[in-house]
């Protein structure tokens, strides 16, 4: 799934379409102006932040199960918000992390003293953090535990060491991620394109936002800090509170990465059409379909998710037909005009924004989840009008959830031909995202600042 829920944020936003993870710019990295707050941010946002690393390396979900757990929800928001900003700049930088601590140590420590040299080494060198603080609340940790306690020496003398050094030695693109995945990125992309795929982690995402006309996108440009990166996106450079944004409140724009804004992009004006959005939530693209005029029904299989569509709806001032449900086994015999199937996914091309989907995604879970967009795919055909539109798109670069999905259901499906989107139709969108083949696989280098990695193919069902 492209966006995930309960992630711990500044102040959590009441409702945009998809929860931006807390930044380390939130944070005071070393490059905004430091008011030397870090100092009053003490040992347990560091501890959770450990819990949140620990727990998204052990599973898919782990990352989310912690910053939604009753310890993590105890601490006060700007620890909840430091912790967070700390976990994920160790997740994007973990390969990178991990390589220093290999050179740095004649035997590679315990997990427990690498994750403290995680931590510390995060703070030194990607935050605002003051490197005695940095240091002196690694070591305090490593005191409290029978485990680390005997490394306590051992992690002081690293951590002084590196700010003596005075930077992190550069890194190979391939160290930023896990040893398969890389391996699967050259197979499938080339070296220069997984490399390029890989940097984009050392940046941090800036926020995107669609609105409902680009009347407004324009009128706010200036106030939200943001150049326009399509038909009616913005990419700001702002951050913190999104609740603060202007016109937050008056619901006219939603967050949601350009990549992810693309498929219903590609959609001409819908005015007088239906469509069906299913797999539907948090509702970003069921809000851009209601955007261009569409009378949209929207499904989702979870009770929980959906209720931010709701949420989404009201805020932004605009409607639908909800129904929680299994999308493959819904039973309505209605046709529309346009079918998206946002299907679950691997997740791999939001590793920008969610970089434990790097570390936790195994390749038997892409294979898995291939099973269940086909099944959706096949389901959800027979509700493409003559003549109607049907999207499949996915936030995976796996080619299993993207290419080789679409190739087999055009080989299963002879009543639906692909539409052929060219960069000369599509100024907007990077000329390297089209393939010859007519789809979409946009990688997440591709666009400057970076985008998340999508897959995107347009399918019309022929005229009766
Ligand atoms: C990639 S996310 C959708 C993102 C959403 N389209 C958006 O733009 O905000 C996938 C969604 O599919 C839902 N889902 C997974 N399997 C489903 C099924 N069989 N039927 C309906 N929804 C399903 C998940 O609950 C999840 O909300």
């Amino acid at each position: 799934m492209s966006q995930n829920s309960g992630r711990p944020s500044g102040k959590p936003p009441r409702a945009p379409a998809a929860k931006p993870r807390p930044s380390a710019r939130q944070s005071r990295p070393k490059t905004d102006a430091s008011d030397g707050m870090e100092s009053d941010i003490g040992i347990a946002a560091r501890v959770a932040a450990i819990t949140l690393v620990e727990a998204a390396l052990e599973k898919r979900s782990g990352f989310d199960e912690a910053a939604a757990s009753a310890d993590f929800l105890k601490l006060s928001e700007t620890e909840r918000a430091f912790a967070g900003a700390l976990a994920l700049l160790v997740l994007r930088r973990l390969g990178q992390l991990d390589h220093v601590i290999h050179k740095k140590t004649q035997k590679m420590p315990p997990e427990a003293v690498r994750q403290l040299l995680r931590i510390g080494m995060a703070q030194i060198f990607f935050m605002q953090v003051p490197d005695f603080a940095a240091v002196s609340t690694t070591v305090k940790i490593a005191e409290r535990e029978n485990k680390t306690r005997p490394f306590k020496g051992l992690i002081n003398a690293i951590l002084r060491g590196l700010i003596r050094d005075g930077k992190l030695s550069d890194v190979n693109p391939k160290r930023l991620v896990p040893d398969w995945l890389w391996q699967r990125w050259v197979q499938t992309y080339g070296e220069e394109n997984a490399a390029g795929m890989a940097s984009v982690l050392t940046e941090e995402p800036a926020t995107d936002l669609s609105f409902r006309n680009p009347t407004d996108r324009d009128g706010l440009a200036e106030a939200l800090q943001g150049e326009a990166v399509g038909p009616v996106n913005l990419r700001s450079s702002l951050r913190g509170d999104l609740r603060q944004w202007a016109d937050y409140d008056a619901g006219k724009w939603w967050v949601q990465d350009i990549a992810a804004a693309t498929p219903v992009n590609l959609l001409g004006d819908l005015n007088g059409k239906t469509a069906l959005d299913v797999c539907a939530a948090p509702g970003g693209k069921t809000l851009q379909l209601i955007a261009k005029g569409a009378q949209t029904v929207a499904i989702d299989r979870s009770k929980n998710r959906l209720k931010r569509v709701e949420d989404n709806l009201k805020r932004i001032g605009m409607s639908a037909e909800i129904h929680n449900a299994d999308a493959s086994t819904f039973d309505d015999p209605r046709a529309f005009d346009v079918v998206l199937v946002d299907a679950p996914c691997s997740a791999t091309g939001t590793y920008r924004r969610q970089p434990d989907v790097l570390w936790a995604t195994r390749p038997a879970d892409v294979a898995k989840l291939a099973d269940v967009q086909h099944r959706l795919l096949d389901a959800l055909a027979p509700r493409v009008k003559p003549g109607g539109d049907f999207l499949y798109c996915t936030c995976s670069l796996e080619r299993e959830e993207g290419e080789t999905q679409i190739l087999a259901f055009l080989r299963r499906n002879k009543d639906f031909t692909l539409v052929k989107h060219t960069a000369d139709q599509h100024p907007d969108i990077p000329a390297a995202s089209f393939a010859p083949e007519g789809w979409l696989r946009l990688l997440p280098h591709q666009r400057k600042g970076g985008q998340d990695g999508f897959f995107v193919a347009h399918l019309k069902r022929n005229p009766a």
